[in-house]
């Protein structure tokens, strides 16, 4: 059964599958900021300062980066969709779809009709987040996306990331240089903001005890970001120490950007799994 919960300072809609896997989305931003599968507990992280006023970005879970991820172009960062609310689209157990489309307020930043979807499924030890754009308008336009996971860790000196080595990424903390990954297994050391491009082969987490397969389909770039100490500090809605128990692994099309002629759509999905 799914039920809207009021236990936030903003309403959530709760997800519950019929094998026990609860996930709560905010329709502001069409934002994951809870997962617990059937077993264990929470698996995303959320920041206790998050808020989710008109305008604001709710500080972890799983925002909705579109139409351009970070400062790639001349949009506000990240985007306009992460910081209004959605309409819902559908709900049933464990799953959830909401949308969004143009208006007055996107028209004026970026000049073209489009339908996003959102859709949420949850069940047994997975979390499945799929995102779809469709161009309404008349006229072709490009866009960047990604789904922005604030994955929760015990702590983030013992997380280790599997599956990047030989790809090249750009490392935004040394100057956006270029880089190939040369480790199996990638520690987090202090700052780490890093695209991986043609990242499509399943990867694996750790954190000690808490392991999590993650899947992305439609998205061929993978971000790793953890702000560390001090860009931390400069973040007024994350926890003291929060920095800490987060590691974002976003799924992303960033290097190639997507194109669609009117008509067509594109999707994306990135699943976890518990183990
Ligand atoms: O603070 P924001 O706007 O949510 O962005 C968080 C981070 O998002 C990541 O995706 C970017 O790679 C980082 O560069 C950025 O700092």
């Amino acid at each position: 059964m799914n039920t809207i919960d009021a236990h936030r300072a903003w309403p959530t809609l709760e997800l519950v599958s019929a094998d026990g896997a609860r996930a709560e989305i905010s329709a502001h931003g069409a934002q994951v900021v809870s997962w617990r599968p059937r077993r264990g507990g929470e698996r995303l992280y959320l920041s206790g300062k998050a808020q989710a006023g008109p305008g604001q970005t709710i500080r972890g879970g799983v925002p909705v980066v579109f139409p351009q991820f970070a400062f790639e172009g001349e949009l506000p960062k990240h985007g306009f969709v992460r910081n209004v609310p959605w309409s819902l689209l559908a709900h049933g157990d464990g799953h959830v779809r909401y949308g969004l489309h143009e208006d007055a307020r996107t028209l004026a930043l970026w000049p073209h009709a489009f339908a996003a979807e959102l859709s949420v499924e949850v069940h047994g030890d997975t979390l499945r987040i799929g995102l779809k754009i469709r161009n309404t308008g008349d006229r072709a336009f490009r866009f960047t996306a990604a789904l922005h996971s604030y994955l929760r860790v015990e702590d983030i000196g013992r997380a280790r990331i599997a599956g990047l080595q030989g790809l090249r990424y750009r490392d935004k903390v040394r100057g956006d240089s270029d880089h190939v990954e040369s480790r199996a297994e990638l520690g987090i050391d202090g700052e780490v903001d890093r695209i991986y491009f043609d990242a499509t082969s399943p990867l694996t987490m750790r954190d000690g005890m808490h392991g999590l397969d993650i899947r992305h389909e439609g998205f061929a770039d993978t971000v790793v970001w953890n702000p560390g100490v001090d860009k931390a500090a400069e973040l007024h809605d994350l926890d003291d120490g929060g920095w800490q128990r987060m590691l974002c692994i976003e799924a992303a099309a960033i290097g190639e950007p997507v194109e669609l002629q009117p008509g067509q759509a594109w999707s994306g999905t990135q699943t976890l799994e518990a183990r």
